[in-house]
């Protein structure tokens, strides 16, 4: 099955709600946990057992492994290997973008069968130019995953680089066409974009776009699951909303997080 069908199927079983797993060194003092492997080990493997059976899909942040080195590194292996195993789809986010040979290599490491940091799907950057991500579209076409590709991001910052002026227009609709286009030509249309539930508008359309829609920015940052109809018209039917503090915060009580989730599914 293509990665858009696998999500398809788990969204009609459970709903559209994407959890991220961002133990970040705040929420480990706050779960009485050690800011070490083993600490953070408690952390994200324990949210992924307590919720992996209810959300459909779970984005881990990569950053927050990556801090503890190798043995970090290992702990995002197992809490991938847990997600499968809970029956959801993961996002690895790392928004990884390069010049070619090195994007291959990116792309082996996160969209290739056997890969031992393979997700469901991972984010990548357009901002070393749209083109520079075709390894990325390769391995995930060839092996059934997905890509979400950073077009409007959540944060304030953002608009200096995306709602720049380009030839054709802003620079975040040359991307939001690009991957659209890409899309029609792909049986799996397996690129998705990032858009933030952060905005008042949106300042780009995404109406004619034709792949998932991960909108990330959803509680701490200010984004509500009720704006977003109003923000992305008939598009919203792609849209996945994604929240990370606001789930993690009810923990590390299992039943409480559990809640927390399917009170947000009921919105
Ligand atoms: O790609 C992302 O997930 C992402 C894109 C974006 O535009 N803004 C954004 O906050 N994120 C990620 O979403 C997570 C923050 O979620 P909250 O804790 O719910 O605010 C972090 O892991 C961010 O890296």
């Amino acid at each position: 099955m293509t990665y858009r069908q696998r999500l398809r199927a788990v969204v009609e079983a459970r709903g559209a709600l994407v959890v991220g797993v961002d133990p970040h060194p705040g929420l480990l003092d706050a779960w009485g946990l050690p800011r070490t492997a083993s600490g953070l080990e408690r952390c994200a493997r324990g949210l992924v057992e307590a919720i992996g059976d209810v959300v459909a899909v779970l984005k881990p942040q990569s950053a927050f492994f990556e801090t503890y080195g190798s043995a970090g590194i290992a702990v995002l292996e197992r809490v991938l290997a847990d997600i499968r195993s809970h029956g959801a789809l993961s996002i690895l986010d790392v928004k990884r973008g390069d010049i070619g040979s090195t994007m291959d290599a990116y792309a082996d490491a996160y969209l290739a069968d056997g890969a031992p940091l393979a997700a469901d799907a991972i984010t990548i950057s357009p901002y070393l130019g749209f083109g520079s991500l075709q390894p990325a579209f390769e391995r995930a076409v060839a092996n059934d995953r997905g890509v979400y590709v950073l077009a409007r991001t959540s944060n304030p910052e953002g608009g200096q680089v995306q709602l720049a002026l380009g030839e054709d227009g802003s620079v975040v609709q040359e991307i939001i066409d690009a991957a659209a286009e890409l899309n029609r030509k792909l049986p799996t249309r397996a690129i998705g974009l990032v858009v933030g539930g952060t905005h008042a508008n949106l300042g780009c359309d995404v109406s004619e776009f034709n792949g998932s829609i991960l909108v990330p920015g959803i509680g701490v940052q200010g984004g509500r699951l009720e704006d977003l109809p109003g923000l992305f018209g008939d598009a919203v039917r792609h849209v996945l909303p994604s929240v990370s503090r606001g789930v993690i915060s009810a923990g590390p009580d299992p039943v409480a997080l559990r809640r927390r989730v399917l009170d947000l599914l009921a919105t």
